[in-house]
């Protein structure tokens, strides 16, 4: 599975310009498909949700042009009198997982007149779409169940159109029922009216799409939340050329962002003037403590000078998709915050709720879960975990937040691209991370005893990751599993019990320091370390060392592999016979025997070994400064590496 090792961020500032509005995106593609005349559509969201949308509407037979630079001509099918269905009126629909193409154009096709199959991912298919269809049929659709009653795939056959003025839908499980009717109702040449039952849920959402249908000059009549009337007449018309707002669900992450790491972080494209629902959630971070400032098209969220992050009970179903970040900024509060009226979140992507309660868990949060709420209690430390994102985009996003209090590894993270392929590049560009100093070279050259005391000098942790691979070949000695078995050394590299305190170095809760420095086991970890699945194991629990206010560590491939990103990296070596001297005098020191021809003799092989096996060889890098100490003191070779940390710049 494909992964995202996120480091410790230590604060957040700047500002990121959102893609278009995957509400909007698929809106306005289907809106402009049935208007008449041409629409250029422009900011459209480049994701999978929108390319979902644009290959359905171009196999309808809809002419579509891509301008470049995220604009697209979209030439519409409607027209004088009356409305004539697509082009191609027979045919297979595949929506993956993308809500607002599969519920709008279901009713779309329903009133449109053909033969169409439509379907989805698995997940799509557990996705309900009963009520919308049962509102569909009051108007005479004819849509068949493939597989579930209530449930994608659906068959669509040509409506006997009724001339009911009034059906009902429901509105108290997803708001894109509603949406859906309604932009389908111009297609029909006479008044319909829709009353809802329930209480509506999400209903920014509503005005979204009411927004858009006025863009397209179609008026719907509301009385409250509850009626909504398409006068007899209503038909689309292009506005032209219209622009597609910034995503407000995605500006949740950065805003949030400004709110945990300081910030200020502004986003542009959306702003006080925007029909979306979710810039209310700038609303609910400034009662968690944020300070926000709006103009029309951008936001900024900052954390005021001292300021705590503060636990709140909020009913979040106005804004169901951004409160899921809500659930990640309530890690940093000061106490249980709670999240309510949100059960639309268990049929969406995933069930967000048993999602996100999984997840916060591994964290180490304390997690109550319910039918309809979340409640989140912080720990003073989280810990690093793979968090796991159900292939839902909100998932891997928000959780990205949690990178403030810990380094992450996020599995999948490509599932972004529903609605923001570049998330985690535009992230990285707001947000600063915990630097790195990486100290490789050969054995004894002395890159731990500099690691060690460069990381005291700058008040970082110290990782000596040499370290870990002793610890897995003392494992597997013990274990009796043979060093060359690499699925057994690996798994149990990945389930390491491990920790370094004090000064000591415990594996299963024993002090191995001096163990894991025998000869012997320097043989075992040089051949263990040659195992690309023993790599791939010690892996994320290396790069979760790297946490505030920074990390020195030393290794072979920290500089190559495990921190690529290190602002500082050192090939740290001397001569083999200064480096057997080296290892012989601490040897002795420590009361060992030893013999120096034969240090030397095991320090050449384990050097070859090291510079010539197939994954993260030694070798110096061409980004990594060459400290050849055999003539240097260790203060001489501290001060340099200290010179050069300053020299860059390096938050220290
Ligand atoms: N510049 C130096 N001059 C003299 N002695 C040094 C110097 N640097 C390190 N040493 C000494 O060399 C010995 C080996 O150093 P150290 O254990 O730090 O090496 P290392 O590269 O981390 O080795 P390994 O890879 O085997 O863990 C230590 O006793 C240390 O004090
Ligand atoms: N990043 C690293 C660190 C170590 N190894 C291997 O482990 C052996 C022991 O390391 P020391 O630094 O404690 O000497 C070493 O010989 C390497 O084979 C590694 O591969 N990558």
């Amino acid at each position: 599975m494909e992964f995202l090792d996120l480091p410790s961020l230590l604060s957040s500032s700047g500002t990121v310009r959102l893609p278009g509005s995957k509400s909007l995106s698929n809106r306005i593609l289907l809106l402009a498909a049935l208007a008449d005349g041409e629409t250029e559509v422009r900011d459209l969201l480049e994701s999978d949700d929108t390319a979902r949308m644009l290959e359905a509407l171009e196999a309808l037979g809809v002419l579509v042009t891509r301008l470049g630079h995220h604009a697209y001509r979209v030439k519409g099918i409607g027209g004088e009198g009356a409305f004539n269905g697509f082009p191609n009126k027979q045919l297979e629909l595949f929506l993956g997982n993308a809500g607002t193409a599969f519920r709008p154009l279901t009713a779309a096709l329903a009133l449109a007149g053909g033969e169409y199959v439509l379907k989805g991912v698995p997940r799509m298919h557990e996705r309900p779409i009963g009520d919308l269809v049962d509102g569909l049929r009051q108007l005479g659709a004819r849509i068949d169940y493939l597989e579930n009653p209530g449930f994608p795939p659906l068959a669509i056959h040509a409506p006997a159109i009724s001339d009911v003025a009034t059906v009902s839908v429901r509105g108290d499980v997803s708001s894109q029922f509603l949406t859906g009717l309604l932009m389908a109702l111009p297609l029909l040449d006479r008044q319909v009216t829709v009353v809802v039952e329930g209480e509506l849920i999400s209903k920014p959402y509503i005005e979204i799409t009411l927004a858009a249908m006025a863009r397209f000059g179609v008026t719907v009549q509301r009385e409250g939340w509850e009626r909504f009337t398409v006068a007899a007449g209503a038909r689309y018309h292009s506005p032209g050329i219209i622009y597609v707002e910034g995503d407000a669900s995605s500006a949740s992450y950065f805003l949030a962002a400004g709110l945990i790491g300081g910030g200020p972080v502004r986003v542009e494209g959306v702003g006080r003037d925007s029909v979306q629902g979710d810039v209310a959630f700038a609303e609910a971070l400034a009662k968690m403590g944020a300070r926000i400032d709006m103009g029309d098209n951008w936001i900024e969220a900052s954390r005021p000078e001292g300021g705590r992050i503060l636990a709140v009970n909020m009913d979040c179903n106005h804004i169901p998709d951004a409160a899921m970040t809500l659930a990640v900024v309530a890690l940093f509060a000061d106490g249980t915050t709670t999240l309510s009226n949100i059960a639309s979140w268990r049929v969406k992507e995933t069930d967000r709720i048993a999602a996100m309660a999984i997840e916060l868990r591994k964290l180490g949060a304390e997690v109550e879960e319910g039918a309809d709420y979340l409640r989140v209690t912080p720990v003073p430390r989280l810990q690093p975990a793979s968090i796991a994102t159900y292939d839902d985009h909100r998932m891997a996003m928000c959780f990205s937040l949690a990178a403030f209090a810990t380094p992450l590894r996020i599995l999948d993270p490509g599932c972004t691209a529903k609605t923001f392929p570049d998330y985690f590049e535009r992230l990285a560009e707001v947000a600063v991370v915990a630097p790195v100093i990486a100290i490789d070279g050969p054995s004894a050259s002395g890159k731990g005893t500099v690691a060690a005391r460069v990381a005291a000098a700058l008040g970082w942790d110290y990782l000596d990751s040499g370290a870990l691979y002793r610890l897995t070949a003392l494992a597997a000695q013990k274990a009796g599993v043979a060093w060359d078995d690499e699925a057994g050394v690996a798994a149990l590299a990945a389930s390491l019990d491990v920790s370094f305190a004090e000064g000591e170095v415990c594996l299963a809760g024993e002090d191995v320091g001096d163990a894991i420095r025998s000869e012997d086991i320097s043989g075992g970890a040089s051949a263990v370390a040659a195992l690309p699945a023993v790599r791939e194991a010690l892996l994320f629990r290396q790069r979760a060392f790297r946490v505030a206010p920074g990390l020195v560590a030393d290794g072979r491939d920290m500089g190559s592999v495990v921190f690529p990103d290190a602002r500082v990296k050192v090939f740290l070596t001397a001569s083999a016979e200064v480096r057997a001297e080296r290892r012989y005098k601490q040897l002795i020191e420590k009361g060992f025997s030893a013999s120096l021809d034969k240090i030397l003799q095991e320090l050449r092989t384990r050097d070859e070994r090291d510079s010539q096996r197939a994954v993260a060889p030694l070798q110096q890098n061409v980004d990594a400064q060459l400290l050849e100490t055999s003539n240097l003191t260790i203060e001489q070779a501290v001060a340099q590496v200290l010179a050069w940390q300053q020299a860059c710049g390096a938050d220290s």
